[in-house]
């Protein structure tokens, strides 16, 4: 039977539907027009019940096998394709993104949620152990000990603004979440609360189709003091944030300030270097030039993959390059941007770069015409310049970009290493830039989690291999990953069982349980 899922404006808590105090609306970007309905504000007994209920569901949940939980994850995408248009139509009113846009990041979120099915199948993630006992080993005998990963406890999730499904409600940080057995509280953002409503039932109808308890997943819309209730509420475990480097600063001193301080897995502020090399820059300048822009524009600008900063060597080469940069600027519309905050941001921004002395407008778009829009912006400016203003280095969340200048390679590699932490650099090279690029990459890796050659920055691949994380202010810990299949890592600590009897080992690390899965015996590698 298909299911229905509506748009009412309220909290979701467990399998209850509240909504007291509506007084929150989402705003069309595109046109500057209220939404339909009012959406409720989470008061801080919303929190503190959603909290409970997550506690109270979690040992029921984590002991869920993996085959339970799979279908769970499997039910989920599922139920987000059964909304249907309706989802798409309320996240283009929600954000003004592009239908095509929000297809494929629907096609990404169920996608991520089926890709952690088969993760928790595989049973890899449970990390098994066993080092048999060594009765007779002298001087002492060792010990039966057996290790596996179990789940944090309940996480609280910041949806992201910028990726309404992706990164949002049933996002990366559920997703992995979820799949570590963790039950989650969203805390929605206010740019797109219909979208987020919609799959909060969703994942609302999978909790109870597969008869997990109500607790395993709730949704709360509010404001600020509803996100710092949930992250002080002692029940909750771990936390996942995709958004500015204020908010996530914020929640992370929230946390460390709690009696019992927890893990805050914030994905803030990025630049994401680009370097042209000189014979890259020789054989292909008008193509890196329209590829350049063509990422800076993507979504507006409003990635934390956008390409904002770029570093190449001063050459006749490089000048075809600002010409095609240009070329391919000049004329292209501003689409809206997601919120009137995001779009006073990054005019506040680009008017701080115009108005710097040593900073030169290279192109611009095409004027605004309507609100909460403006042309994407290239600018440049000397290496030296750039060295001696850290300002320059921070990043304009939007369609704005920075070409430094250098004068030679070592001029390159002394820039890089006063970057911050980066989610990504880029090298755009040619076999002949090996041996120089090859004294870029140590640095880069000391900055960046992810570094690709002759690509662009922005399309973020869902998989095994990949790290969207990097170091301050990129993200809040460097060891880690927001998507891919290794960020269910965050939401997992290691728990050792030494000589406990069979019967009270869990079942997977009991002699014909850990046969079947994936292990180390006694540190050599078994299984599939
Ligand atoms: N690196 C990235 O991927 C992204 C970066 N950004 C940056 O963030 C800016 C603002 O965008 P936005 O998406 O709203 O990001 P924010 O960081 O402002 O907000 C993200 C979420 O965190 C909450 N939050 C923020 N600060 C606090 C706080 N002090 N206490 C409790 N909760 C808090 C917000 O709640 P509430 O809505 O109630 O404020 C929201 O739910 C952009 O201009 C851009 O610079 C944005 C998106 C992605
Ligand atoms: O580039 C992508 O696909 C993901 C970008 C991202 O993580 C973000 O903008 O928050």
């Amino acid at each position: 039977m298909t299911q229905s899922f509506e748009i009412r404006g309220d909290l979701l808590i467990g399998s209850d539907s509240t909504g007291g105090n509506r007084t929150v609306r989402a705003i069309n970007p595109a046109t500057g027009a209220n939404l339909e309905p009012a959406f409720a504000v989470a008061s801080e007994s919303d929190v503190a019940k959603a909290c409970e209920l997550a506690a109270q569901a979690f040992d029921v949940y984590r002991a869920t096998s993996p085959e339970q939980r799979a279908a769970f994850l499997e039910k989920i995408a599922d139920n987000i394709m059964e909304i249907g248009d309706i989802l798409i139509e309320r996240a283009t009113e929600e954000t003004g993104l592009p239908v095509a846009r929000l297809q494929g990041e629907r096609a990404r979120t169920v996608g991520q949620l089926r890709l952690f099915a088969q993760v928790v199948r595989a049973g890899e993630w449970l990390d098994l152990r066993v080092d048999p006992a060594l009765p007779e080993r002298k001087p002492l005998p060792r010990p039966d000990l057996r290790l596996r990963q179990i789940p944090l406890g309940p996480v609280a999730v910041f949806g992201a603004s910028n990726f309404p499904l992706a990164f949002s409600v049933a996002g990366g940080d559920t997703a992995s979440a979820l799949a570590a057995g963790c039950p989650v509280v969203v805390k929605g953002h206010l740019a797109h609360p219909g979208t987020g409503e919609l799959v909060g039932r969703a994942i609302r109808a999978a909790v109870a189709q597969c008869g997990l308890p109500e607790g395993t997943f709730s949704l709360l819309t509010g404001a600020n003091e509803t996100g710092a209730a949930l992250v002080r509420d002692p029940r909750i475990k771990a936390v996942g944030f995709t958004g500015s480097r204020g908010g996530g600063l914020a929640l992370g001193a929230i946390a460390a300030a709690r009696p019992e301080p927890i893990p805050v897995y914030a994905e803030m502020s990025s630049v994401n270097p680009v370097f042209l090399f000189p014979a890259a820059l020789a054989a292909r300048a008008e193509a890196i030039g329209t590829g350049f822009i063509d990422s800076l524009t993507l979504g507006a600008g409003q990635f934390c993959t956008n390409p904002g900063l770029l570093f190449a060597i001063e050459s006749p080469d490089l000048d075809r390059f600002l010409q095609a940069a240009s070329d391919a600027l000049t004329g292209r519309a501003p689409a809206p941007m997601l919120t009137p905050g995001i779009h006073a941001a990054f005019d506040k921004g680009v008017a701080a770069l115009v108005e710097h002395d040593a900073v030169k407008t290279v192109a611009h778009g095409a004027p605004a015409e309507g609100v909460n829009r403006s042309p994407g912006i290239f600018f440049e400016t000397e290496a030296a310049e750039f060295l001696a203003d850290e300002r320059l280095g921070h990043e304009v969340f939007g369609a704005a970009s920075l070409l430094v200048r250098c004068k030679d390679v070592d001029q390159m590699i002394a820039v890089a290493e006063k970057l911050e932490g980066q989610l990504t650099a880029t090298l755009q090279i040619e076999a002949e830039d090996y041996a120089t690029a090859a004294k870029l990459v140590p640095v880069l890796e000391r900055k960046a989690g992810r570094i690709l050659a002759n690509g662009w920055p922005t399309g973020v691949e869902v998989s095994h291999a990949m790290v969207h994380g990097g170091p301050f202010p990129a993200t809040s810990d460097s060891r880690t990953t927001s998507v891919g299949t290794l960020a269910i890592r965050r939401f997992l600590r290691p728990v050792s069982y030494q000589d406990l009897p069979e019967g009270l080992l869990p079942a997977e690390l009991r002699n014909e349980g850990v046969r079947a899965l994936p292990h180390l015996l006694d540190g050599v590698r078994k299984g599939s």
